[in-house]
């Protein structure tokens, strides 16, 4: 029964200290001293930390199954409806449930393809928005939020949440981006009573009161869409969105149940607006500022695109394919800046061994995916911007990012695996692509490009610390905007 290395625990709070502000930097940092699979005692529960492509892969491929479930969490009691949603649900009938249908209307091939032009739509929008502005500085975090969240919006529920369709900010989307923001940050906080039950109902950090206010917030604002939903379906023929779907399954079409409660429903839109917003708004932010950083890159892509598509239109998600170069800035920045840098927790069902170690029932999984990207025994010259790495001729020509290669997991592995990974990749790529290719970005004044401020946020997603503003300086075809 020999546990994995790891920092000696403090009585009663354990390694919780050794955390920091910035946890996946502090574990990735106690990872150089302990090794790639270490063991933390938070409080009174047994932590497990991968932080190696291999042992990652112990943990996600060869005995994934045993990794299957997420642990008991204050989030997933008070902000996701007692684990009634899809991300912290127990595996079972229900999860698969869950999971089927967002597959099926959602993230199938298909149904991307059937959505193809919404996103288009939107994302022309936000380029309207910033030619508006273009005189002007933008956040662009903020424009681009609006952008994935109204693209998801109007696949979700047959319309847009924010704004007049101008692509402007809306005080409305302000707001709920905070909430999501909000939600990645109390979510990310090692919370005390999570950890030491006896501690549990103090709440000292005030993170529970936090939720439950926040939880509310959110109750208000999608129980309106469903009320309205459900009124807006009486008698007319069937709407071809995700919530008239939801709303209108049958019971037990295949043994498994196939019928939704309202409670279901909102914590599965909850999941969605959450899980699929400000993780791809945020990766592209990410990946702007590199290039801002890297002139030659970006000229580089931006050459590609226009040879591929030319000047007189804007990039479509057709074009994707015939553009490997974005495709290798996607991949890197994804690297660099993967959305969930510890991933999201798994627990262990069975106590069970991992190179040649005792894993003990109950323990929390976490995949530090962000120190995993960075391990130098694995990439060469980790920290640089490099998307030529993944061209061939570089170091890792074939790698891809779906979880198959456990050298860089944005998306996690294994059964739990991100279930929307395919549209968070396409929105990504489509949204990089098309602001690489529609505008020159100029910096406040005062700025310069590698100057650039690169400091990292706190919270279960990885934001910016300075948002990135900048000036859009139109380069197609006027007639384009
Ligand atoms: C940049 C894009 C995104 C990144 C990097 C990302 C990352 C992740 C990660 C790391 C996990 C945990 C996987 C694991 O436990 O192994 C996850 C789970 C999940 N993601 Fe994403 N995600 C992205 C976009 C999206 C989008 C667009 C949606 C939906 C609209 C979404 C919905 C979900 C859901 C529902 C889960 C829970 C799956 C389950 O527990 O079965 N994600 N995501």
């Amino acid at each position: 029964h020999r546990l994995p290395p790891g920092p000696r625990p403090w009585p009663i709070v354990g390694n919780l200290p050794h955390l920091g502000p910035k946890p996946h930097q502090s574990l990735a940092s106690l990872a150089r001293s302990y090794g790639p699979l270490m063991h933390l005692r938070l409080g009174s529960v047994d932590v497990v930390v991968a932080a190696s492509a291999s042992v990652a892969a112990q943990f996600l491929k060869t005995n994934d199954a045993n990794f299957v479930n997420r642990p008991p969490n204050s989030g997933a009691k008070y902000i996701a409806y007692n684990y009634q949603d899809l991300v912290f649900a127990p595996y079972g009938p229900r999860w698969r449930l869950l999971r089927k249908v967002s597959s099926l209307h959602l993230f199938s091939g298909k149904a991307l393809d059937d959505f193809r032009h919404l996103r288009q739509e939107e994302v022309a929008v936000l380029v309207h928005a910033l030619t508006s502005a273009s005189n002007s500085l933008v956040n662009l975090g903020q424009l681009l939020n609006v952008c994935t969240t109204n693209a998801l919006a109007r696949v979700m529920l047959g319309k847009r949440v924010f704004g007049d369709g101008s692509g402007g900010v809306d005080p409305k989307a302000d707001e709920f981006k905070d909430m999501v923001v909000e939600v990645m940050v109390l979510a990310g906080v090692f919370n005390l009573g999570d950890f030491v039950p006896a501690l549990e109902r103090f709440d000292l950090q005030g993170v529970a009161t936090k939720m439950k206010n926040l939880h509310a917030r959110f109750d208000s604002f999608l129980g309106n869409i469903l009320e309205e939903h459900k009124m807006n379906s009486d008698g007319v023929k069937q709407q071809n969105d995700f919530l008239s779907k939801l709303i209108s399954l049958k019971d037990d079409v295949d043994g498994e149940g196939g019928k939704l409660t309202d409670i279901e429903i909102k914590a599965l839109l909850l999941n969605m607006f959450t899980a699929g917003t400000d993780t791809s708004s945020s990766t592209v932010e990410w990946g702007i500022a590199e290039l801002i950083r890297h002139p030659k890159i970006l000229a580089q892509a931006q050459q590609e695109i226009d040879s591929v598509v030319g000047r007189d239109r804007l990039v479509t998600e057709l074009d994707l394919p015939n553009l490997p170069f974005l495709q290798a800035v996607v991949k890197e920045t994804f690297r660099l800046h993967p959305s969930t840098p510890l991933s999201l927790p798994r627990m262990a069902s069975q106590s069970c061994e991992i190179n040649g170690y005792y894993i003990p029932k109950g323990s929390t999984l976490l995949v530090n995916v962000w120190a995993i990207a960075r391990d130098p025994n694995v990439w060469a010259e980790p920290l640089e911007f490099r998307p030529d790495r993944f061209l061939p001729g570089g170091e890792k020509p074939n790698i891809d990012i779906k979880g198959n290669d456990f050298e860089v997991i944005p998306f996690g592995a294994g059964r739990r695996i991100c279930a929307g990974m395919s549209l968070g990749l396409r929105m990504v790529q489509l949204l990089t692509a098309t602001l690489v290719h529609a505008f020159d970005w100029g910096l406040p004044e005062g700025q310069i490009p590698e100057k650039l401020q690169m400091e990292e946020a706190y919270g279960l997603t990885l934001q910016r610390a300075v948002p990135l503003v900048l000036y859009p300086q139109p380069r197609l075809s006027s007639h384009v905007y």
